[in-house]
């Protein structure tokens, strides 16, 4: 028998959550590359503690979307953003925003795992050190929790201080997701987290997302309908209409599944369209 060792509460994802409160406020949101707009008027809401899927076929916006909710776009010259995120009552894309703070509380886990080329210790470490956490006992004290957050612990803890790049592909992510819950952020913003990994290691990722349900918020991109309709409280459908993005619907994940307000939604999960 398995012997789960997660300091994470139990699975609860599933339901809509009973008073949902926005953590993040997006209204008016467009997003261009180089002139060209990819994603126009966007407005809604990411409910705290809550999962929110971002599903809709490729090229729709997504990703650019995703990016925009910790400012990853600023890495990108040519792409130009225009709206409001509203975190807290702070405009996130507001110039005068400090950027490390802000992606200290807002994580980004990405398609790809994508681990340090150093050991498994070290990167865990490192995002520690870089935000001021000092200290032998603290910082392994925050690396155990954040392993065993993960349920790695028992699979890594006796060797972390070989290379990371060692680990299998679902190690990888799950220890990148332990990267990110090691500075203790509020929201986790997940690009297609399973789509590079086999169904066993997409199934333990999967797993662990329904565990982080209620104490962070997360917000997801899949492809996987079904994993959109089993992890998420909430969804957000987009469509592309004449080469733009738009957001389609939003609301209750089961409601936007099992009786869907708009035909194009509609027609999308049951795979007539897209
Ligand atoms: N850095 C960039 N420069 C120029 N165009 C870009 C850039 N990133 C994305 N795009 C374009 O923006 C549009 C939206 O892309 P985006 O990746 O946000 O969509 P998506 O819905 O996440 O797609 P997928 O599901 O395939 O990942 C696409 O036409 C894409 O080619």
């Amino acid at each position: 028998m398995t012997t789960r060792t997660y300091t994470l509460g139990q699975v609860k994802a599933g339901p809509p959550c009973c008073e949902p409160e926005a953590h993040l406020r997006v209204r008016g949101l467009s997003v261009a590359y180089g002139g060209r707009p990819v994603l126009e008027d966007v407005s809604l809401d990411i409910y705290r503690g809550c999962i929110t899927a971002l599903i809709g076929p490729s090229g729709c916006g997504k990703t650019s979307f995703l990016c925009t909710l910790n400012r990853l776009h600023d890495l990108t010259p040519d792409a130009n953003v225009h709206g409001e995120v509203a975190f807290d009552g702070q405009d996130i894309l507001a110039d005068s925003v400090n950027l490390l703070a802000l992606r200290r509380r807002i994580g980004m886990i990405f398609q790809k795992p994508n681990p340090f080329p150093l050991s498994i210790r070290r990167n865990l470490e490192l995002p520690l050190r870089e935000h001021g956490v000092r200290g032998r006992q603290l910082l392994e004290e925050k690396i155990e929790r954040a392993l065993r957050d993960v349920n790695l612990w028992s699979e890594v803890g006796h060797r972390l201080d070989s290379s990371a790049l060692a680990l299998s592909g679902g190690q990888q992510q799950r220890l990148c997701i332990a990267r990110a819950l090691v500075l203790e952020p509020e929201i986790l913003l997940m690009d297609e987290p399973c789509s590079a990994l086999d169904p066993i290691a997409s199934a333990a990722i999967e797993d662990l997302i329904a565990r982080l349900q209620g104490r962070y918020t997360v917000v997801i991109v899949t492809h996987n309908l079904a994993q959109a309709k089993r992890l998420a409280n909430y969804a957000a459908f987009f469509w592309m209409k004449e080469q733009v993005g738009q957001l389609i619907e939003f609301g209750q994940c089961r409601r936007l599944f099992e009786s869907p307000a708009q035909a194009l939604t509609a027609a999308y999960i049951s795979g007539a369209k897209g």
